[in-house]
């Protein structure tokens, strides 16, 4: 009999009147996301972004209900800099989240310092990093995680897959690398489509009016192709846009109502 596949999930959009609005909003989304995982396996694996993200995150701190040393953390793009460099995704989210929660350190995943003269090498050693935590356990094609966090550039790109690159069709590699990054600084590592794309849930946080054509396109224009419209998890994947009225004023597409 011929396998039956299931279409994408059409994205669920919701929109609050401002980021602080969000902020408490995206951290019970987490909170439930946390809670469904370790309910079914105890542990929770999420990957992180950088850029404005790690800010808008602080409606974790002080809150009863996260069980972090049930967080195996992950970054979905890393800058290839130092780890206490300033453009550093793992410093960011240390400074804004990690500095002030207990998470045990070990459950923060971050790049090997080691290695951040030779590219290949440091894509290869974060793809392995992920094996540890996914394929040995499943034997699974692609990992799937619990929660994937992105955010949205104005251009478009998501992680560090940007507009007109090759990697946007990768289809077999878990972690790639990019040395030619339109927004600075140039070399970065990446996780690829498969990955953010088998996640069990996948959410894009996006603040602002400067976002708003972007966002339109990607919603309403879909087959224009740009990069954050390529995200669509498969089946029963879920993809799920937090984003303010700023963001969302010039999309046309459904909003949803916040609930868990
Ligand atoms: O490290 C990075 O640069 C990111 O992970 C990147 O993909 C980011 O999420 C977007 O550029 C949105 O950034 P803002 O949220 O700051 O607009």
């Amino acid at each position: 009999m011929a396998a039956v596949h299931n279409p994408p999930s059409a994205p669920i959009l919701i929109s609050f009147p401002d980021p602080d609005a969000l902020v408490d909003s995206l951290a019970s989304f987490i909170v439930k996301a946390q809670k469904d995982s370790v309910d079914k396996k105890g542990r929770f694996t999420i990957a992180l972004s950088g850029g404005s993200l790690p800010k808008m995150l602080r409606g974790l701190i002080n809150n009863p209900a996260v069980k972090w040393n049930k967080w195996q953390v992950y970054y979905v793009d890393e800058r290839v800099v130092p780890l206490d460099h300033p453009d550093s995704n793992h410093r960011a989210c240390t400074e804004h989240l990690f500095s002030k929660v207990p998470i045990p350190s070990e459950n923060i995943h971050p790049l090997d310092p080691s290695l951040l003269n030779d590219l290949e090498d440091l894509s290869d050693s974060y793809e392995k990093e992920l094996i540890r935590e996914f394929a040995q356990k499943d034997s699974a094609r692609f990992p799937v995680f619990d929660l994937i966090l992105l955010g949205m550039g104005p251009d478009g790109h998501t992680a560090s897959l940007f507009p007109g690159h090759e990697l946007l069709s990768e289809e077999d590699r878990w972690v790639a690398y990019v040395d030619d990054s339109p927004k600075p600084p140039p070399k970065r590592i990446t996780f690829t489509y498969p990955v953010i794309n088998h996640a069990a849930r996948v959410a894009f946080v996006a603040a602002g009016k400067e976002k708003a054509d972007t966002l339109k396109s990607i919603l309403d224009d879909p087959e224009a192709g740009l990069p954050s419209a390529r995200v669509r998890p498969v089946f029963p994947g879920q993809l799920y846009w937090f984003v303010d009225d700023a963001a969302a004023e010039k999309v046309v597409y459904p909003r949803t109502p916040f609930k868990l």
